[in-house]
């Protein structure tokens, strides 16, 4: 077997193990090739290096195959590009011979896979679902995992992304214990559980039922049930509940987040950061959010410090995914 150019995060040796470890609990980790030991440095294969946290270089270099593993790219002679969501394998293919045979290769691996689905249409509508084409197994729910986190998920009835897992582990690091952690448009918890690991007091609204029974599901695998709130409805009608309460909130709603922010603003406590997720163009991508926030926050009396303006990934061609991280106080 030859070796393959891959992404890789290059670290000093004496690193290497804690660095491994992040990588390993991020699920960033490239299990199907081996670690490469040159110079002092190794080189850490990566299924994702959009991925990646910023402070880690990534580089691309040659490492071996597994000898041991069976990979998709073995049987076809070429690299399909998929995802995995614990043992659902996703991929985003249009020809339907292609298709199948990247399947039945995913299927005839190494790769622990249950089910292999292909995109067949964005995600859409209010909840945010995408539409599946089952190409090999049956189910549609896995449980995946994520820096120590469990999520119950079934992506035919709810939103969820693994690429995400790096942006919510930047925006959960920042949480405190004891604080009032308000998700507005929760899922199946992915901002919420790992929220209340960290001694928070959560709470998670989402308009389609079937996450917020996930949701429960999922506090009670995470053992945080007793700190999380899961409540099903129209955040525009739950914030009612929770006058002034919030110090933190999450907006992940990026297409229409503007349109709740009278909303976030009702909930938002003396104190409150406010995590605000948009899709803009690249030429301004947090300007419309900076001033949308302002014009909702300033006349409730907020002054509004934006403290970080992220970049989270690219979206589309000169579309990006942003996150506002703004304070309120007043
Ligand atoms: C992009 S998903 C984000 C889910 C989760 N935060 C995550 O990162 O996986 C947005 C969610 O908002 C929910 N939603 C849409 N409109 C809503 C509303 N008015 N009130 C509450 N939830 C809403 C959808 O059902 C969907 O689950």
């Amino acid at each position: 077997m030859t070796d393959m150019e891959r992404p890789c995060v290059r670290v000093a040796r004496e690193d290497g193990e804690a660095t491994r470890q992040r990588l390993a609990e991020a699920e960033l980790l490239d299990h199907d090739y081996d670690i490469v030991h040159a110079d002092g440095e190794l080189y850490l294969p990566v299924v994702d290096p959009d991925g990646v946290p910023a402070d880690l270089p990534v580089a691309t270099r040659d490492v071996p195959p597994r000898e041991s593993q069976t990979l998709p790219v073995d049987i076809l002679g070429f690299e399909p590009t998929y995802e995995r969501l614990g043992e659902i394998v996703i991929i985003d293919e249009d020809d339907a011979e292609r298709t199948s045979a990247i399947a039945d290769a995913i299927m005839d691996s190494s790769i622990p896979a249950e089910t292999v689905l292909n995109r067949a249409s964005k995600v859409k509508g209010e909840q945010r679902v995408r539409e599946w084409d089952v190409l090999a197994g049956d189910g549609t729910e896995t449980v995946h995992r994520e820096y120590g986190s469990e999520f119950l998920v079934d992506v035919a009835d709810v939103y969820f992304s693994p690429r995400l897992a790096t942006e919510r582990h930047r925006v959960v690091e920042q949480v405190e214990s004891g604080e009032h952690f308000f998700d507005m448009f929760a899922g199946v918890g992915p901002f919420v559980i790992p929220a209340a690991r960290r001694g928070a007091t959560a709470v998670g609204v989402d308009i389609n039922e079937t996450a917020i029974g996930y949701l429960r599901a999922n506090a009670e695998r995470n053992d945080v049930a007793e700190r999380v709130t899961a409540i099903a409805g129209d955040v525009r009608e739950v914030a009612a509940e929770y006058p002034s309460w919030a110090d933190r909130l999450v907006m992940n709603l990026p297409h229409s987040a503007d349109e709740f922010l009278e909303t976030a603003v009702e909930l938002a406590g003396e104190e409150c950061v406010l995590h605000y997720y948009d899709i803009q163009h690249e030429d301004d991508p947090h300007g419309p959010g900076e001033a949308a926030i302002r014009e909702a926050a300033e006349p409730a009396g907020y002054d509004v410090d934006v403290e970080t303006r992220h970049t989270v990934r690219s979206y589309a061609p000169h579309e990006l995914n942003v996150c506002l991280d703004v304070r309120l106080i007043r």
